[in-house]
């Protein structure tokens, strides 16, 4: 991974307003978290936080010396007031001082109607100067799981949420099973505390998927509120449109960026100077975390994995790189017919995707289609057929997500052919990358008629943030792109533009495919 700054307009300009956040938990008197940790994080991320308080702690750094709670109907009066006014996108739970409160909140959730803001609970059962904050009933805290959308504890959280113990990577997903059998949704365990683990290894579950998000073990100290502030991150993801697993990628990349801009690359800059050693070290020391904005250094993202063991089965080494990376217009075409029209465009690259007929006729056209450009310049890509692109010495192969976790990626490096992969968002790149494929393909960027998609088109704000996060593999951006719109895809780097219906459906398809290499700067 590079270390290379991400710097591009930080949020798309979708909005004039700023979409909207409220934060429930407690006011820490030291700054260091809870609500004021919150608002920061939510300022610094460009989403306007409410804040509605349920209780005081008087906090310094290293100790929790009083709490005193808000009553629940003055609690209430808070929500009222917001619901009628700010109404919120997404809402954030942290410390709840008691069951009264934790009622409230859940028949207040309850009540909403669609489109209902996503909720996120942090559940800070204690703080980090060490003193307790919730005292939550079983039944209440079980009451609460099955109202959020996610829960987000750290190993000891989730072991008194479970009443399990959670010491190996079998017990911590007992216990998420545990969670998930008492009715939550989703549930993101935060790993730093996994004295197990060789690096620091979050895991996600929802219904349909479970991801890990590791990053490298970090000795460089403690900082406070770095709960506080991965669940407001989260939170102000969502409210910016990011699906979860990218919210999620963005949030620990922002924690991992804040903690680096505060704590410095090494173990011998801390700023201050511990007090006293009474307590845990993770209460130790105590500094004042420096915000960010959007996170910028490809360095931060965390490598996301779908399975435990996904890396362990991968050979780690990198995927050949491409003849020429100056890609231009890549036309993605479904019959050897097509590429026997185009090849003599001098186009330097293109992709066979058949998605109809018998193995027979698809074993016949990848074959014809090699035999066509052999004697070119252009990079062939064979799309889905791995096994038979390897048998008939494609120059390369095109997977899409789900392929990977079938095809044996393995033999496809150890064959000498290329290898592109289909990405959606960061979440999938920062999976794909850790795969140094030859390259990685950016979509959709526009909606597209070509193609059901289950994901949001991705405009040319977001491509431009993935082109930079790709940095050292080249990139393909596809979905939706004509005469109209290359120009602006061009501008963000993009090594190549694959495009479907631009030249298939045009009247004049070799006419077509000069006017979009022009209009893109390629010609
Ligand atoms: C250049 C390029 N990008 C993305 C895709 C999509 O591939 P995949 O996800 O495998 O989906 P199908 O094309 O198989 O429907 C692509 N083909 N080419
Ligand atoms: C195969 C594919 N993968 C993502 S979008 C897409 C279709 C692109 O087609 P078009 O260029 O016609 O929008
Ligand atoms: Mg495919």
């Amino acid at each position: 991974m590079t270390n290379s700054h991400l710097t591009t307009p930080v949020f798309e300009p979708s909005s004039v307003r700023l979409p909207v956040v409220w934060c429930i938990g407690g006011v820490d008197s030291s700054g260091g978290a809870g609500l004021t940790r919150d608002a920061i994080t939510l300022a610094d991320l460009h989403v306007h936080a409410c804040v509605l308080t349920t209780q005081l702690t008087v906090q310094s750094n290293l100790l929790m010396l009083s709490k005193d709670s808000m009553s629940a109907s003055a609690l209430n009066q808070q929500w009222q007031v917001l619901h009628e006014d700010t109404p919120a996108q997404a809402i954030k739970i942290g410390a709840i001082a008691n069951d009264e409160q934790a009622l409230l909140l859940c028949a207040r959730i309850q009540s909403l109607i669609a489109p209902r803001p996503f909720v996120i609970w942090d559940p800070v059962l204690c703080s980090s100067s060490g003193g307790v904050l919730s005292e939550l009933s079983e039944s209440v805290t079980d009451e609460l799981l099955s109202t959020v959308d996610l829960v987000t504890p750290n190993i000891d959280e989730l072991a008194k949420l479970s009443h399990l113990p959670v010491n190996d990577e079998k017990s911590l997903q007992t216990a998420i099973n545990r969670l998930k059998g008492k009715g939550a949704k989703s549930v993101y365990v935060k790993g730093g505390h996994a004295q197990w683990q060789d690096s620091v290894c979050d895991t996600f579950v929802c219904a349909s998927h479970t991801l890990y998000f590791r990053q490298p073990k970090n000795s460089k100290g403690n900082l406070r509120g770095t709960g506080c502030m991965l669940a407001s991150a989260i939170a102000a993801f969502i409210v910016h449109d990011y699906c979860i697993e990218d919210a999620l990628t963005l949030a620990n990349a922002y924690v991992s960026e804040v903690r680096r801009n505060t704590l410095g690359e090494s173990d011998s800059h801390h700023p201050i100077t511990p007090i006293s050693n009474q307590y845990e070290t993770s209460c130790l020391p105590a500094y004042f975390a420096k915000t960010t904005g959007f996170p910028s250094r490809a360095a931060s993202f965390p490598l996301v994995t779908f399975r435990q063991d996904e890396t362990a089965s991968y050979d780690n080494e990198r995927f050949p790189a491409l003849t020429r990376t100056n890609l231009g217009i890549y036309p993605v075409v479904d019959s050897v017919q097509w590429i026997a029209r185009l090849w003599s465009t001098g186009v330097k690259i293109m992709q066979l995707r058949v998605k109809q007929g018998s193995e027979d006729d698809i074993r016949q056209q990848i074959k014809e289609a090699i035999a066509l450009v052999a004697h070119t310049d252009c990079q062939l890509f064979i799309n889905d057929y791995w096994q038979l692109a390897i048998e008939l010495g494609a120059y390369g192969v095109h997977l899409g997500q789900e392929d990977i976790d079938t095809a044996d990626l393995n033999a496809i490096r150890r064959a000498g052919l290329r290898l592109g992969i289909s990405t959606h968002g960061f979440a999938e790149i920062q999976r794909v990358r850790a795969l140094n494929p030859s390259y990685i393909a950016l979509g959709h960027i526009f909606p597209t008629n070509t193609k059901d998609m289950p994901s949001k088109p991705q405009g040319v704000a977001r491509l431009t943030k993935y082109v930079k996060l790709c940095e050292g593999i080249p990139t393909v951006a596809i979905g939706g792109i004509n005469l109209t719109r290359i120009s602006e895809v061009a501008e963000t780097g993009v090594n190549g533009i694959a495009v479907v219906s631009a030249i298939t459906q045009a009247e004049q398809p070799l006419k077509a495919y000069q006017a979009l290499a022009r209009e893109a700067g390629f010609a």
